[in-house]
């Protein structure tokens, strides 16, 4: 089958701008109709009778069959997708916090309505992680998907072991390269890791956990401590997303900042790269690499789900379907370093054994195990200055 497919695309930013860069260089029997854009005054470098505001334009033109949502506001994005799935269009989106917040909602409609949405791109750029979760890791038993799921964090983390560069001007680097979001705390608190580990473990695992129930704790509060202390035992710190199948019932999830060793396979992927681990019963590990932000990566992602489109290609979900009694826990021990301000604090997180200490004027930390579920509950404490924590692999 080689359907002709007509685009409306919302959104001509980073994303969208990469996509259409990428689809002019190919003859690909694909039309573009309309750009949704939100600021009209906006300068373009493209015709300004092929952008709009009204996003009736592309959702009751019916020539329109693929919309494409490439836009960085969530809420209003899952009206566009759901309008759009609803009136028969097929839809491709990148928007990881528009999914993994209306995942149940969206299968429901894809379901109800016979169309099809699908989002590469929106988990770890250019890698194709989803597709292979989604078949060919469907009758393997997953251990764990872990790994690098978020450029701008990484591409900070990277610039300052590696070049010793400020925290603010890695920040405002990844900003101006395009790689982070418009609000860049959702990168660099562990939000945005958070969303795209949401959506890995419905396809990974058939469970819809949503965002807020699994922890997240990101790199915004490293200090130069941490930096010395990490540097000082060949560490590098990278914000590592965990699904771990703990036992034939029970699947944790979290974020969190993780201590890395020169022999780890992470500790390699430098700047805007993600890396995704899979730890399967058979094939052992697997690991995919590659660009996780950037219009260019990004865009081939989303081309790749538009040309899937034109042969019918649809998520199944079949893992939701039968989701062999696994269910989402919190109830794992992890070991941890944590820098902290409040001797007190320390009762809170009811270590169950600690293997290391150090107290200075201004710098205290402790490493040992704690309980998941315990962070979880502190989460609020351990975000504030003065505190820092990270896992040791
Ligand atoms: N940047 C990256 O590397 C990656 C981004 N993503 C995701 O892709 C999406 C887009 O990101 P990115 O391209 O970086 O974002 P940008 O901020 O660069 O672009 C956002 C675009 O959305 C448009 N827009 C915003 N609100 C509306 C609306 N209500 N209706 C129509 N258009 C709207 C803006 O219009 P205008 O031009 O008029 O301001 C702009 O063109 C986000 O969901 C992001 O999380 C996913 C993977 C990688
Ligand atoms: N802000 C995101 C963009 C891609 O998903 C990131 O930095 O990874």
């Amino acid at each position: 089958m080689n359907n002709k497919l007509t685009l409306g695309i919302f959104g001509f930013g980073v994303v969208g701008q990469g996509l259409h860069d990428i689809i002019k260089t190919k003859n690909l029997n694909l039309a573009i109709k309309r750009f949704v854009i939100k600021h009209p005054e906006k300068k373009r470098t493209l015709p300004a009778e092929l952008f709009t505001t009204d996003a009736n334009a592309v959702l009751d033109d019916p020539e329109i069959n693929t919309v494409v949502e490439l836009i960085d506001d969530a809420e209003a994005a899952f009206d566009i997708v759901s309008s759009a799935l609803r009136s028969g269009k097929n839809v491709v989106s990148a928007n990881k916090k528009m999914i993994a917040t209306h995942l149940a909602d969206l299968i429901a409609i894809q379901q109800e309505y016979g169309t099809s949405l699908l989002y590469e791109g929106a988990v770890c750029g250019s890698i194709p992680i989803i597709r292979n979760l989604e078949e060919y890791y469907d009758n393997e038993l997953l251990h764990a998907v872990t790994g690098i799921f978020n450029g701008s964090s990484n591409y900070i983390l990277s610039k300052i072991f590696n070049e010793n560069l400020a925290y603010a001007t890695a920040l405002k680097q990844a900003q101006d390269l395009g790689f982070a979001e418009t609000d860049p705390t959702l990168d660099v608190g562990g939000y945005d890791p958070k969303f795209k580990l949401a959506i890995v473990a419905s396809h990974a695992y058939g469970l819809y956990i949503a965002p807020e129930a699994i922890l997240n704790i990101g790199i915004d509060k490293l200090s130069a401590s941490d930096i010395q202390f990490a540097k000082e035992k060949n560490f590098k710190i990278k914000l590592v997303p965990t699904a771990r199948e703990i036992n034939d019932k029970s699947v944790i999830l979290y974020v969190l900042p993780k201590l890395i060793p020169r022999d780890n396979i992470l500790y390699g992927v430098e700047n805007e790269y993600n890396g995704v681990l899979v730890k399967a019963a058979f094939a052992d590990e697997q690991f995919f690499y590659g660009k996780g932000a950037g219009g260019h990566p990004t865009g081939s992602a989303v081309l790749s789900d538009i040309a899937a489109l034109r042969y019918g290609y649809k998520y199944e979900y079949k893992k939701h379907i039968d989701a062999n009694g696994l269910a989402y826990s919190t109830d794992w021990e992890i070991e941890v370093y944590l820098r902290y301000k409040e001797e007190s604090f320390i009762e809170h997180l009811k270590f169950t054994s600690i293997s290391e200490r150090y107290y200075a004027q201004d710098f205290k930390y402790i490493i040992g195990k704690v309980n998941l579920s315990n962070i979880l509950k502190n989460r609020d404490i351990i975000d504030r200055e003065g505190y820092f924590l990270a896992e040791i692999a």
